[in-house]
């Protein structure tokens, strides 16, 4: 499977993990450290990602790109961010330059 629905699937698991003992969940776990806590570990994820695409190992990359946004993920369900906040703005990009996105954040 390697399409977006997996992303749909995981954010689904993550939500139920709110309510789940931490004991016997990472995700559990993580959630229970709170915002600053997730948000180091995606720092750490995003540096690890970085550090395998340069190294130029296509294995290593797709597993650290996994780790991304699995953790992610996480960070958006700690903060309350629904998903369509992030979906949606990426479809109002649909079809605009970057360049013309970049020069409209400088107004
Ligand atoms: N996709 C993931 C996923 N990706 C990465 N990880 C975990 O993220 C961690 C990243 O490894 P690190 O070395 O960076 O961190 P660590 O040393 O294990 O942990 P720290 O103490 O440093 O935080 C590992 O423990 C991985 O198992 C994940 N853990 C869970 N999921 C998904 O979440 C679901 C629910 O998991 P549980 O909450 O554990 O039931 C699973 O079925 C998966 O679908």
């Amino acid at each position: 499977m390697s399409d977006v629905t997996v992303l749909e699937r995981l954010l689904v698991t993550i939500a139920e993990r709110r309510t789940a003992d931490p004991d016997g969940s990472y995700t559990a776990k993580l959630l229970s450290g709170g915002v600053p806590k997730i948000a180091q570990k995606v720092g750490e994820e995003a540096v690890e990602t970085v550090i395998e695409a340069l190294r130029g190992d296509r294995e290593s990359l797709a597993a650290e790109s996994a780790d991304l946004l699995y953790h992610l993920l996480v960070l958006w369900t700690a903060s309350g961010l629904e998903p369509t906040e992030v979906w949606d703005k990426l479809a109002e990009r649909e079809g605009t330059s970057g360049l013309a996105e970049k020069a409209a954040r400088q107004d």
